[in-house]
């Protein structure tokens, strides 16, 4: 729509229409807003103007090309839609050293980031072994079936200590899925790796 061309739609005043009048059967009923019609020449003060001013116009309004930008056709305002403001992510900014990408370096540059010494990270572990590791370098969670150590992670996790803390010693998956199923733990946490969840592991 230009200036001027003739295609242009404002919420001003209308000028009479003149040479065109006939072609305008209803020249003063031009908005619906939600159930009620309102005439342009209202002015833009009208309270049913105002309570709308958040109404979003649907694309469908026609414009009578014939009478150009002084008669328009039925220009449809949807009622106002309530938006539910985003919820504000909890994402705790990094320390210098700790963004993704020092983690992924991290990753590949520690001999043996989950604390293993030498042991397999292929053994079946209990939930009551899980528990006895809460604090230090020795910090376990249960994620989808596989125990991490996850003390080396916790000042890398983008949600912070606090919240990665709550998966000290117990399974955190629904945790996890609550907050992002579509983080990849297994690709992240590969190298934390201590074993597989088994209640019927002995301690
Ligand atoms: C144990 C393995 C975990 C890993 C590997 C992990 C990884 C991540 C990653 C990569 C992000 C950034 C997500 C993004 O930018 O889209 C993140 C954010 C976050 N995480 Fe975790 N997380 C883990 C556990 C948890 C747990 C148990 C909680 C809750 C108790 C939690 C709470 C959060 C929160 C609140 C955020 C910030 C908000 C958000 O990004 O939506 N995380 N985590």
């Amino acid at each position: 729509m230009g200036e001027g061309d003739g295609s242009d739609f404002t919420f001003s005043k209308v000028d009479e229409p003149t040479s065109d009048k006939q072609s305008i059967e209803s020249p003063e009923t031009i908005l619906v807003v939600g159930t009620k019609a309102i005439s342009i020449n209202d002015s833009l003060s009208d309270d049913s103007l105002k309570k709308n001013a958040n109404s979003s116009i649907e694309d469908t309004y026609t414009v009578n090309k014939e009478i150009g930008s002084r008669a328009v056709g039925n220009l449809k305002i949807k009622e106002p839609v309530v938006i539910a403001k985003p919820k504000l992510r909890a994402k705790v900014p990094f320390e210098i050293g700790y963004s993704p990408m020092d983690w992924m370096k991290l990753n590949r540059t520690h001999p043996d980031l989950a604390g293993l010494k030498g042991q397999t990270n292929r053994r079946p572990i209990s939930l009551a072994e899980v528990k006895q590791h809460k604090s230090g370098d020795s910090i376990w969670t249960i994620l989808k079936g596989r125990v991490y150590n996850i003390s080396p992670y916790m000042k890398f996790h983008p949600g912070g200590v606090d919240m990665l803390m709550k998966a000290a010693g117990k399974d955190c998956t629904s945790l996890f899925n609550k907050y992002h199923a579509w983080v990849n733990d297994e690709f992240m946490l590969e190298k934390c790796l201590v074993g597989y969840f088994d209640d019927s592991a002995s301690l």
